[in-house]
């Protein structure tokens, strides 16, 4: 069997076009401009590729960007006024703080700070409080984003088994949250489950989000499953150049799968877009609006 290759990059593309419509429609009909801060602290260079990457997808989309660029030691009170100051401003309707934070800020408290309706990122505990009992929340982007590709390939995801593997706060868990929501049955795998290729093999739908290049072999799969890889491992490749990787095999995942997603190509280009869509979402809220149709 040749499994068939989910195209993120396309679908994030259909998506981004969808939300410039929505945005177009709320400036025309409401004089609403949905604006997004992003903050970056430090300069990582692959954190500097999504920030721009993000700024990107905000301006195509027709909506503002507001970049803040901070040097690596900034205090943690400058970066919390930076937030109050964006909590506060009536043109942002999303603030995006970029992971990782260098060590003299604290997370947590930083993203705590953040106003929840403006928490586009949906890493408050407000908005995790939401998702998990069902209420309309800002949902983090890479979970949202991997739903939407595994809707593609099936109209219903009703009483599928789905394994993720990785419990993040940023991706394994909420991701689980979501596809109990789509009323899937739920596994969700880690570093101490037992038996981790059996379990995977009980999947219909797989998701890797473990940061582990290539962890997940062809005989973990089970045979037409659809297999969502959310890892992104930078690896020596030829040449003295590194390459991308994923946390699947991908190789081997072609011959066993029903679909897969690449690496490069997947699973990244629909977080960049489910950025913009969140973005638009928390201004159509902010202004009591229904949920935009995108
Ligand atoms: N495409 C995208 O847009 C994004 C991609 N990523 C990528 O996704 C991957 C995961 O990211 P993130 O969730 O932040 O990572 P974390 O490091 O926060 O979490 C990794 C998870 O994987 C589990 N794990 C680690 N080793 C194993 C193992 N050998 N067997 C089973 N489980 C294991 C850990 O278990 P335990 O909890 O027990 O330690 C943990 O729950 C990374 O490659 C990251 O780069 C992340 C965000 C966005
Ligand atoms: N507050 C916060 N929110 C995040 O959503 C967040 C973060 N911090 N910190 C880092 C991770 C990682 N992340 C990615 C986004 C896009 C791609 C992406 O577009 N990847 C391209 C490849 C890009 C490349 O070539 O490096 C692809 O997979 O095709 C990857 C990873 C968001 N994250």
């Amino acid at each position: 069997m040749t499994a068939k290759i989910i195209d993120g990059k396309a679908i994030a593309q259909e998506l981004r076009g969808n939300i410039a419509k929505a945005a177009a429609e709320l400036a025309k009909d409401h004089g609403i401009v949905p604006g997004l801060a992003v903050v970056l602290v430090g300069a990582d260079p692959a954190s500097e590729v999504y920030v721009r990457s993000k700024s990107k997808a905000v301006t195509d989309a027709g909506m503002k960007s507001f970049d803040h660029k901070l040097p690596a030691d900034t205090s943690q009170d400058d970066l919390l006024a930076l937030i109050k100051q964006l909590n506060e401003d009536k043109n942002v309707h999303g603030i995006l703080v970029q992971l990782p934070l260098p060590s003299q800020i604290d997370s947590t408290l930083v993203l705590n700070s953040i106003d929840p309706n403006k928490d586009v990122d949906g890493f408050h505990p407000v908005n995790a409080g939401r998702l998990a009992t069902g209420q309309r929340a800002l949902v983090p982007c890479t979970p949202f984003g991997c739903v939407i590709l595994a809707k593609k390939m099936h109209s219903s995801l009703s009483g599928m088994n789905a394994v993720v593997i990785g419990r993040s706060n940023i991706v394994g868990k909420p991701l689980a949250q979501l596809l109990l929501a789509e009323n899937c049955t739920v596994t969700v795998a880690h570093s101490k489950t037992k038996d981790l290729p059996g379990v995977c093999r009980e999947a219909d739908l797989l998701f890797a989000a473990v940061g582990r290049p290539e962890m997940v072999k062809g005989d973990w799969i089970k045979p037409g499953a659809t297999v969502i890889d959310v890892g992104i491992n930078r690896v020596p490749g030829e040449a003295g150049k590194t390459k991308l990787v994923g946390d699947v095999d991908y190789k081997e995942a072609l011959a066993v799968a029903g679909a897969v997603t690449p690496v490069p190509g997947g699973v990244g280009p629909m977080t960049i877009a489910c950025v913009i869509l969140n973005t638009l979402r928390a201004a159509c809220a902010s202004a009591g609006l229904p949920e935009p149709k995108v």
